[in-house]
């Protein structure tokens, strides 16, 4: 049976095995998920993005939590790219007693920007000045646990009757419990007049960013292209010049702006938290697809986010939250980013491994020759050598009936090209390091263009050696993918592979069959 988005055999197997999904997993890492164990096991699991949210807590904290990461990727031997999440133009309420407050439907509470008042069911201090002014009788204001699930119980609706002087006063929609030492302030489809890379993310990035060399910036509330160009301009001055940029889109004025976004940025995360709000419910579908084609035919990665929050508090997720993850495989999504369910859940490794499972299933029926179809229809022609020979690789893979495909990179582009394409087997891009020069001293790149490709659908990157292309031939280069193919179980004797790399200004694909030795 062949529809749209899938290919499903008459018969659906019922039975699974655990092979890990070519869809990337980023976990956020916090209270429940920053000792070394649960890390690797994190890692084992799946995780292959780490992501640093600064909304919550300081550098030294993240730095702790950073160090475990890094003795973690040291004992498992697995790779894992780091992501500094900004806080942007985010409202928070400080619970410095760290006690549940209870709020009741259909009560009062003043939200204030006065912070000399004290927390409590009746008034919430707010660490924005304007927050008065910005707002009127009828706005709603959504208050959650941070990293809000979302869930009745956890975050309240508020709805605006008046304000006075810094005072808002609400009307408590919802009963529920906030827990915890921060809650996050949202007014949905209230513009907040602050910038999007605030003085404060510029400090994290600087101190923190630099420190760890960080592989990735999510913006943020990203609401315009000159946010991410202005973000670009900053990290090149912080000599970060390599991090990448996946621009955050999760408010309505940042969907506005999508195309513009999209052109800056190097990624998209798709951030259906704060969307989820800002949109009507029967939007939210829609959009994600329009973001993730849109994406796809850029050939840039695209991450969902909030999945399978009811792990948060439970080892399964709902039905709903299962069908929703293989959906947004389906629509052609890079990958998944978990957020509360690993920071503060009690189950963040079982929540990798079943989103990491979900993907996989979903990935074994996605229909990538009408993947194919419509990303090559949409090439302007003529088309960049690099880009046609890429798009032949994918298809003598398929033709051929390719174990893998294997590529080599040096920035990342050419291990990008092929999975815009979509191959359903897995892709090792070997990148070669290449020598470059600052004004002080000579280094090799090649570390952070491996972790960057961790956040591609498809691509297992390993570092290769700089000399390999010169000092042996070829064929010490190609000899490592296969050793790696081999050791992780993706490719056994007999199998072929369809290599794709430049030799001087050409781009070539040949294919390759793996014997007891290496036969080309
Ligand atoms: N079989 C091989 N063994 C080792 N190195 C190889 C082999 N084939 C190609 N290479 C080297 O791999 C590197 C790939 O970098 P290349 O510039 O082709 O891709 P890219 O970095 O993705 O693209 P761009 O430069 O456009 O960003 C080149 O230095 C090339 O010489
Ligand atoms: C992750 C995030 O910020 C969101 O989903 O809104
Ligand atoms: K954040
Ligand atoms: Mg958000």
């Amino acid at each position: 049976m062949q529809g749209g988005q899938m290919i499903v055999e008459e018969n659906t197997k019922l039975s699974s095995s655990y092979i890990q999904s070519l869809t990337k997993i980023v976990g956020t890492l916090g209270p429940n998920s920053r000792s070394m164990e649960v890390i690797e096991a994190c890692l084992k699991a799946g995780m292959s993005v780490a992501r640093f949210d600064f909304s919550w807590l300081d550098g030294d904290y993240h730095q702790e939590t950073l160090e475990n990461l890094r003795m973690a990727m040291k004992n498992t031997k697995k790779l894992c790219a780091i992501m500094l999440d900004t806080t942007g133009p985010e409202m928070q309420v400080c619970n410095k007693t760290g006690n549940p407050i209870d709020f009741k439907a259909d009560s009062h509470v003043t939200v204030t920007s006065d912070l000399s008042k004290e927390l409590s069911a009746e008034v919430l201090p707010v660490d924005y000045a304007e927050l008065a002014k910005m707002v009127r009788k009828g706005d709603t204001v959504y208050l959650g646990q941070h990293l809000f699930t979302g869930h009745e119980t956890a975050s309240v609706w508020l709805e605006v009757m008046e304000t006075k002087g810094q005072d808002v006063i609400c009307l408590v929609r919802n009963s529920a419990t906030l827990a915890g030492s921060m809650f996050t302030v949202y007014v949905s489809n209230v513009p907040i007049n602050l910038p999007t890379l605030t003085e404060h993310d510029k400090q994290v990035i600087s101190k923190w960013g630099s420190r760890n060399n960080v592989d990735f910036i999510s913006l943020s509330y990203a609401c315009h292209g000159e946010d991410v160009k202005e973000l670009r301009e900053f990290l090149k001055k912080q000599n970060l010049s390599e991090t990448q940029i996946y621009a955050k889109v999760e408010t309505v004025e940042g969907l506005k702006h999508f195309d513009e976004i999209l052109r800056e940025a190097d990624g998209i995360i798709f951030g259906r938290g704060n969307l989820g709000i800002d949109l009507p419910p029967e939007k939210v579908f829609l959009f994600q697809k329009y973001a993730v084609s849109k994406c796809n035919l850029m050939g840039k990665p695209v991450v969902i986010t909030r999945v399978v929050d009811s792990m948060t508090g439970n080892l399964r997720p709902t039905r709903a939250e299962a069908t929703d993850v293989a959906n947004a495989v389906l629509d052609g999504a890079d990958g998944i980013m978990l957020g509360a369910e690993t920071l503060r859940g009690l189950y963040p490794v079982e929540s990798i491994t079943i989103v990491g499972k979900i993907c996989a299933e979903a990935e074994n029926v996605y229909n990538h020759s009408l993947h194919f179809k419509r990303i090559i229809r949409c090439v302007e022609e003529p088309m960049s050598y690099a880009e046609s020979v890429a798009s032949s690789a994918v298809r003598s893979a398929v033709k051929v009936k390719a174990a893998l495909i294997v590529v080599f990179t040096s920035s990342g582009r050419a291990a990008r090209l092929i999975a815009k394409y979509r191959p359903s087997v897995p892709v090792v891009a070997i990148v070669i390091p290449r020598l470059r020069a600052n004004s002080l001293k000579w280094t090799l790149s090649g570390a952070a263009q491996v972790r960057q490709l961790l956040g591609v659908r498809g691509v297992y990157p390993i570092l290769g050696s700089p000399d390999a292309a010169t000092s042996g031939g070829e064929e010490p280069g190609l000899r490592l993918a296969i050793e790696h193919g081999r050791s992780v179980g993706l490719l056994k004797s007999n199998d072929r592979i369809v290599v794709f790399q430049k030799i001087g200004d050409s781009a070539v694909v040949k294919i390759v069959e793996v014997q007891g030795q290496l036969l080309v």
